[in-house]
C-alpha cells in the first residue's frame, strides 16, 4: 500500500471541449438557447486499499452514506474528475463505490440493498481496524460543519468554481433567508417575459430599468444584504484568489436572487449593467497556468534555460539552484556558466497553498520551503523512467519534506509505486493544473512518466504553447 500521496486537482483552465460564451453584447436576458454544461470526462478508476469497511447509513430514497475515516481516504489517490471519485477496494475488487468527495471525506453513495448486503461479511472481520481509526460522525455531514476541503476548479482565466463550498446547514439558512425576505415587500416578483422570480438585496436592479430605479414598482426598497452572505462572498473570493490571483477583491453592494421553478430558465446573457469601473477591474485576466507557461518559456530560452540532458527524453531547466542528472546538486553553475534564476514568488506561494490544502487531507505531510524547482519539458515523445528523488539533503529526505509537482500543458500518464517495476506501478493521469504532492512516508516512492497525451492541454494553453508537450515543475527543499 502506498502511504501518503496526495494529488490535488487544481485545474486552472477550462478543459478542451468547453466553449467560450459567444462574443457580442448579449445582454442579460436575450432569448438564446442555453447550452447544457459540458461533461468533461468520466471519472477515472483507481485501485485503493481501504483497510476498513465502509459503514453504510441509510438515508432513504435508495441513498446511503458511507463514512470513511480521513486517513483511509488520504491514502487513496484522490484524483477526481469533477466531483466524483471511484474507489475500488482490494478486498472486494468487484465492488466499485461511486462516491462524492466531500468535507471530512464522508463519501456518499447511492446503492440498493443488494450492494449494501455485500459489505456485511467484511464488516465483522475488519471491525478492529475500524475501531482503531478515528472515523467521523454522520452528524458532521448533516450539520455541515465548515468544509475542510473545497473542490476547486477554474473554468477559465478569472473563473473559479468552488465545489461543495457551502455546508448543508448554510444552504438551509440561505433558503430560509430568501423565503423570509421573498414574501415581504421588495420580495419575489415575476419580471415580464422572464421565466423566473426575482428579488434584490442591497439595491434594486430590474431587467427594464437596470440600476436606475431606486425603488421597486411597489415602492419598496431592497433590504440590505445579510451580513452572513457578505462574509460568505468574501471568503469565497479569498479562496478563489489563492488559485487564481487575477481575481480582484470586491465589496458586494447588490445581490440578485433568482428563483427558478422546475420550468425556469435564463437565456445566455452577460452581466454588464454594473459600473464601467467595476466591469473593467482585473482586466486583462491572466490565468496562473498561462503565467507558468510564459515564465518557463521566458526563462527557458535565456542562459540557464532549457537544455537536453544526456540520455533523457526531456528538456530541463532549474530555478533556485542548479541540479543536473550527472552532478546532482554539486555543480553550482550549469555547463554554460549560467546560474539558476530565483524561483518566482508566485510559484512559491502556489506551492505553499498546495501543501496547506494537502495537509487538510493528510496532516502527516510536512511543510516545506522550496529552494529548488526543476522544470521538465516533455515533447509528445517525452518520458521519464521510474526513479526516486533522493538527491536532496539527508535532513530533507529524512523529514519527508514533500516534492510538489505541478503539471501544465498536455496530460501525462504518471506511474508511481513501491518498486522499480512498471508492471507493478500504479498509474494516474496528471492533467494540466494538477498538483501532486508526495512527502512523508511517500517521499521515496518510485515514480516516472510513461507517456504524454498530445494535444490534451486546455485550448488557451495550446494557443500560447509553441507545440504540444507538457511542463512539469517539481519543487523541493534541498
Ligand atoms: O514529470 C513528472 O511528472 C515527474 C518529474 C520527476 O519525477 C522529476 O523531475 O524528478
Ligand atoms: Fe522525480
Amino acid at each position: 500500500m502506498i502511504p501518503p500521496l496526495c494529488p490535488l486537482r487544481w485545474a486552472p483552465l477550462q478543459t478542451s471541449g468547453q466553449k467560450a460564451l459567444p462574443s457580442g453584447e448579449n445582454n442579460r436576458y436575450s432569448k438564446k438557447a442555453i447550452n447544457k454544461p459540458q461533461e468533461t470526462g468520466k471519472s477515472a478508476g483507481f485501485g485503493v486499499h481501504f483497510p476498513l469497511v465502509p459503514k453504510p447509513v441509510n438515508r432513504g430514497m435508495g441513498k446511503k452514506e458511507i463514512l470513511l475515516p480521513l486517513w483511509g481516504v488520504a491514502e487513496a489517490p484522490l484524483v477526481t474528475e469533477r466531483e466524483r471519485v471511484y474507489v475500488t477496494t482490494f478486498e472486494q475488487p468487484e465492488i466499485t463505490l461511486i462516491t462524492h468527495k466531500d468535507e471530512f471525506c464522508v463519501l456518499v453513495q447511492e446503492v440498493d440493498d443488494a450492494d449494501h448486503a455485500m459489505y456485511e461479511p467484511n464488516h465483522k472481520t475488519l471491525a478492529n481496524d475500524l475501531n482503531q481509526t478515528n472515523s467521523f460522525e454522520s452528524t458532521d455531514f448533516l450539520s455541515g460543519i465548515k468544509l475542510k476541503k473545497k473542490d476547486l476548479k477554474t473554468l477559465g482565466p478569472g473563473m473559479v468554481l468552488l465545489k461543495n463550498f457551502i455546508s448543508i446547514s448554510g444552504q438551509v439558512e440561505i433558503v430560509k433567508t430568501c423565503q423570509e425576505f421573498g414574501k415581504g415587500p421588495g420580495g419575489f416578483y415575476q419580471p415580464a417575459l422572464l421565466n423566473l422570480r426575482l428579488m434584490c438585496f442591497g439595491r434594486n436592479w430590474d431587467p427594464q430599468t437596470k440600476y436606475n430605479a431606486r425603488y421597486r414598482g411597489d415602492g419598496s426598497e431592497a433590504p440590505p444584504i445579510p451580513d452572513k452572505l457578505v462574509s460568505l462572498v468574501q471568503t469565497s473570493i479569498k479562496d478563489s484568489q489563492a488559485y487564481d490571483s487575477s481575481i480582484p477583491s470586491m465589496n458586494p453592494d447588490i445581490c440578485i436572487v433568482n428563483f427558478y421553478a422546475t420550468s425556469g430558465r435564463l437565456g445566455l446573457h452577460k452581466d454588464i449593467d454594473e459600473s464601467p469601473d467595476s466591469l473593467n477591474k482585473g482586466l486583462p485576466v491572466v490565468s496562473i497556468s498561462v503565467e507558468i507557461v510564459k515564465t518557463c518559456q521566458e526563462f527557458g530560452k535565456g542562459p540557464g534555460g532549457f537544455y537536453q540532458p544526456a540520455l533523457l527524453n526531456l528538456r530541463l531547466m532549474c530555478f533556485g539552484r542548479n541540479w543536473d542528472p550527472q552532478t546532482k546538486y554539486n555543480a553550482r553553475y550549469r555547463g554554460d556558466g549560467s546560474k539558476a534564476p530565483p524561483i518566482p514568488d508566485k510559484l512559491v506561494s502556489l506551492v505553499q497553498t498546495s501543501i496547506k490544502d494537502s495537509q487538510a487531507y493528510d496532516s502527516s505531510i510536512p511543510s516545506m520551503n522550496p529552494d529548488i524547482c526543476i522544470v521538465n519539458f516533455y515533447a509528445t515523445s517525452g518520458r521519464l523512467g521510474l526513479h526516486k528523488d533522493i538527491d536532496e539533503s539527508p535532513d530533507s529526505l529524512n523529514k519527508g519534506l514533500p516534492v510538489v509537482s505541478i503539471s501544465v500543458g498536455d496530460s501525462a500518464k504518471f506511474l508511481y509505486g513501491r518498486y522499480r517495476d512498471e508492471r507493478k506501478a500504479n498509474e494516474v493521469l496528471l492533467k494540466s493544473g494538477d498538483v501532486l504532492i508526495f512527502g512523508g512516508r511517500s517521499r521515496r516512492i518510485y515514480h516516472g512518466v510513461k507517456t504524454i497525451i498530445p494535444n490534451s492541454a486546455p485550448l488557451p494553453l495550446q494557443e500560447i504553447m509553441l507545440g504540444p508537450g507538457r511542463f512539469n515543475l517539481t519543487f523541493r527543499q534541498f
